[in-house]
């Protein structure tokens, strides 16, 4: 199942701290950006990458793209002040059926594997997302007091690629944007059309680089995966 991915991109990276966007620290001598490209750039399935990216970094990034040899890159859109709005600047320039999926460039160690059972989801049921069962007990708090606990066995963690029909995204974000809605993930905004979302089992090697002690956990990963080839 072939389709095209946005990976939003443009972020300031407030919560690691690094000063610049975090997508341009290195992991093992290579940008965060450049290992999470490389997967779409090698995966057969993927006919185009569209990168949302902040004005500032546009240099940078134009830069890297052609010392790694990235050649998916079909756009370069600029990011908006939200995530949402980043990805929703991506999807007007979409002007295609099929499948498109939705990554997170801070995302580097999303597999080929996973990516292809989510599409084959998202082509029977027009919307799937990447998930893994919640390992850590749940609570609602308000003012600093818990006010309930939610039940573990129905909770999951949701990541990112996230898979959908191209119109029925389309139509979503349309929404989305006339109602004023801003949601943290794009299949909440699916989810607002009552549109199933089926969930595709990932695994927990999948982490979003948010904080500075994620560099840490990232390098753990990339030696795993070395040992275990
Ligand atoms: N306005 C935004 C905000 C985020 N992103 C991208 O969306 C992904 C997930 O966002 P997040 O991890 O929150 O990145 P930042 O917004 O950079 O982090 P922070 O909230 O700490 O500033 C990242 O690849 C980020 O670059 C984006 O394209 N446009
Ligand atoms: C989309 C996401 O990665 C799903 O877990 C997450 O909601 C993104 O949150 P962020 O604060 O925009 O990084």
């Amino acid at each position: 199942m072939t389709y095209q991915v946005i990976l939003p991109a443009a972020g300031l990276g407030k919560r690691m701290g690094a000063g610049k966007n975090k997508l341009l620290l290195e992991l093992k001598g290579i940008p965060v950006l450049i290992h999470t490209l490389k997967v779409f750039e090698e995966d057969e399935a993927c006919k185009g990458i569209i990168l949302a990216i902040h004005p500032q970094d546009e240099a940078d990034f134009i830069a890297l793209l052609a010392k790694y040899s990235v050649t998916k890159v079909i756009n370069l859109v600029p990011g908006g002040e939200e995530r949402q709005h980043s990805i929703y600047n991506a999807l007007k320039t979409v002007n295609s059926d099929g499948i498109i999926l939705v990554h997170d460039a801070a995302r580097p160690f999303i597999q080929k594997e996973q990516i292809h059972r989510l599409t084959e989801a998202a082509e029977k049921t027009g919307a799937a997302i990447i998930a893994v069962p919640a390992k850590d007990t749940m609570k609602k708090v308000q003012d600093g007091v818990v006010v309930e606990t939610v039940e573990r066995s129905s909770l999951w963690a949701v990541q990112t690629p996230q898979a959908f029909r191209i119109s029925l995204l389309q139509e979503a974000y349309e929404k989305a944007d006339k109602d004023h809605f801003l949601g943290t993930d794009d299949s909440s905004l699916v989810e607002r059309l009552k549109h199933p979302v089926a969930i595709v089992e990932g695994n927990y090697d999948n982490i979003k680089l948010t904080t500075p002690e994620d560099l840490f956990f990232a390098e753990a990963i990339l030696e795993k995966r070395k040992r275990l080839g």
